[in-house]
């Protein structure tokens, strides 16, 4: 069965189209990265998915009730700032709450010693680095506990180390049998780890397939308006943005 579902699904924003009708499916297993150009369509991509905005078309996950949608899908916004004044333990524990369980559930000590959080759980949130509450809103998602994550951004604020941690926690995921949705930017990152690439351009899915074939130097030029260089590692291929190309 799959764990998303969306069959011409559109977008209109002050009566401009900003996502055009796009169908697409998402299984167990995959590690999705969804790229594209800044304003390229892919927060409103994941929000009309959820169900959070209006569109047209139709989405199975929008489709759900709130109680049936939270035992299916984890939802990390781009927005990371922690404002209230409660222990990692707690915030974390609300992924929890988000599906009726208690904040003791073994869901949510999980979370935490997966992002190396549990030296942090008696922490006042608000306090913490940017990038330590980025952790702290993941490991939220993940103690949600369901078989789908849509992340926008999950690598925004964290430094390089945490970022690598944070995409092999992703495609750990999917190994298991989850399924993840996540906006990325970085195109390096998003190859080496992901294992299926949606591109968005001017709110259009213009490509969609294994990174090695969605990645190629005409689209990294038209849509991404950059040329590349491209090293192969022993951990896979690494694009270094050499220059914009003027268009
Ligand atoms: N409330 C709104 N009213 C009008 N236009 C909007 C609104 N929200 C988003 N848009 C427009 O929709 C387009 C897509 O925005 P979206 O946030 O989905 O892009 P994105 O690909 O996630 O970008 P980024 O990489 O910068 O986060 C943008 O042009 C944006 O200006």
């Amino acid at each position: 069965m799959s764990l998303m579902s969306l069959e011409n699904l559109s977008v209109r924003r002050a009566g401009e189209v900003v996502l055009a009708p796009l169908s697409l499916r998402l299984e167990p297993g995959e590690c999705v990265g969804l790229i594209g150009p800044n304003g390229a369509g892919k927060t409103t991509l994941m929000r009309a998915a959820l169900g959070l905005i209006g569109a047209s078309g139709t989405s199975a996950l929008a489709a759900l009730s709130p109680a049936a949608r939270a035992a299916r899908a984890a939802w990390l916004p781009q927005a990371r700032e922690i404002v209230w004044p409660v222990s990692v333990a707690h915030l974390v524990g609300l992924g929890a709450a988000a599906r009726g369980r208690p904040e003791t559930h073994p869901s949510v000590a999980a979370a935490l010693a997966r992002l190396d959080l549990a030296p942090l759980a008696a922490r006042q949130a608000n306090a913490l680095s940017g990038g330590e509450q980025a952790r702290v809103l993941l490991a939220r998602a993940l103690a949600q506990d369901t078989p789908l994550i849509l992340a926008d951004e999950p690598l925004a604020g964290l430094d390089p180390a945490q970022a690598i941690r944070t995409m092999g926690l992703l495609a750990a995921l999917a190994a298991e049998g989850r399924g993840v949705l996540a906006s990325l930017h970085d195109l390096s990152l998003a190859a080496r780890f992901c294992t299926r690439l949606i591109v968005l351009h001017r709110g259009r899915l213009v490509a969609d397939g294994a990174p090695a074939a969605v990645l190629t130097d005409a689209l990294l030029a038209e849509v991404f308006g950059i040329r590349c260089t491209r090293v192969a590692t022993p951990e896979g291929l690494m694009l270094l943005p050499e220059g914009v190309i003027a268009r």
